[in-house]
């Protein structure tokens, strides 16, 4: 179904809307089709009451890939990344004031669209790690059960297999009832993410994932990352350049909330056409 539904269908046909109407069966994950973008943003100016922090931001994010944002710190990537599942509403006087946003054919700024259906088709991840002080199942479940899925078969069976698609699960099984808080920091970025792909979201934002891990649990993450793509469309903000030409597919790369260039990463990695992207990855500023 699609987000509003007077739209055409463009996506999963068994997908709730993002209108207030649930369907009572949790849906399953089907890609958009091939060429249509999960994401458009087309000449978007967004505002903090008077502050203009992105300027005419205009980019398709294709499904079932990973884009990364990069850029200096205050250019607007994350608040880009959050008007995609609406977060920005919850800032007051944060508006976009021009352009608009489309996912699944519809503009989310559209009154029929409803946040919370929008936010578990767009989930996010945080850059700290945020579980629940609950068991590890109770965090993985929350989801599923507050859309009123009661069964205790169908929550076993979600909580596997996000803790599976998380590679989680191995590590915990045996385990699922212990607090969660006691997993270390990676394993818990790893729950988080479990958590979000729980309510089978199609596209996963992704702010700074890897900002509070070492190395090696910034390697599970990435590993994890890159076998997500498979199943959905991840926009990452990332301050790791290194990072970005590893899990990601494209760049972005952002300054004075405008977007410089926008293109495969290795295009903005090798040959960027731009000469300020060329600076800010040399490391010359930022
Ligand atoms: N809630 C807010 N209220 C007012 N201004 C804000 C708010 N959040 C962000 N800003 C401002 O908007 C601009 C863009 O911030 P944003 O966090 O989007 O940038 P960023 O590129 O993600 O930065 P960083 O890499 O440091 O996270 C900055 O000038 C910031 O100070």
């Amino acid at each position: 179904m699609p987000l509003v539904t007077e739209a055409p269908p463009r996506r999963r046909q068994t997908h709730e809307p993002m209108t207030h109407e649930a369907p009572a069966t949790p849906p399953a994950s089907h890609p958009a089709p091939a060429g249509i973008p999960a994401i458009q943003v087309k000449g978007v100016d967004f505002s903090y009451g008077d502050k203009k922090v992105l300027k005419d931001v205009s980019l398709d994010i294709p499904s079932n890939e990973v884009v990364a944002f990069i850029g200096p710190s205050g250019c607007g990537k994350t608040t880009l990344l959050r008007c995609f599942n609406r977060m920005n509403d919850l800032v007051p006087g944060a508006r976009v004031t021009k352009g608009s946003i489309i996912i699944e054919g519809a503009n989310i700024a559209d009154k029929a669209i409803d946040p919370v259906q929008l936010r578990r088709h767009v989930g996010m991840v945080f850059q700290k790690y945020n579980p629940f002080p609950r068991s590890i199942y109770d965090n993985v479940a929350y989801g599923p059960r507050t859309l009123g899925e009661k069964k205790k078969s169908a929550l076993d069976e979600v909580v596997e297999k996000s803790l599976r698609r998380a590679a989680l699960w191995d590590e915990v099984k045996d385990r699922l009832n212990d607090i969660a808080t006691g997993l270390s920091g990676g394993q818990q970025q790893r729950l988080c993410i479990a958590r979000t792909m729980a309510v089978d979201p199609e596209i996963i934002l992704m702010d700074e994932p890897c900002s509070a891990l070492d190395p090696i649990a910034t390697a599970h993450v990435e590993d994890l990352i890159l076998s997500l793509r498979e199943h959905y469309t991840i926009v990452i903000v990332t301050h790791n350049m290194q990072q970005a030409t590893r899990v990601s597919d494209r760049t972005a790369f952002f300054y004075l909330g405008e977007v410089v260039e926008y293109d495969t990463t290795r295009k903005i990695f090798e040959n960027p056409v731009q000469k300020r992207t060329l600076d800010y990855i040399s490391g010359r500023f930022g």
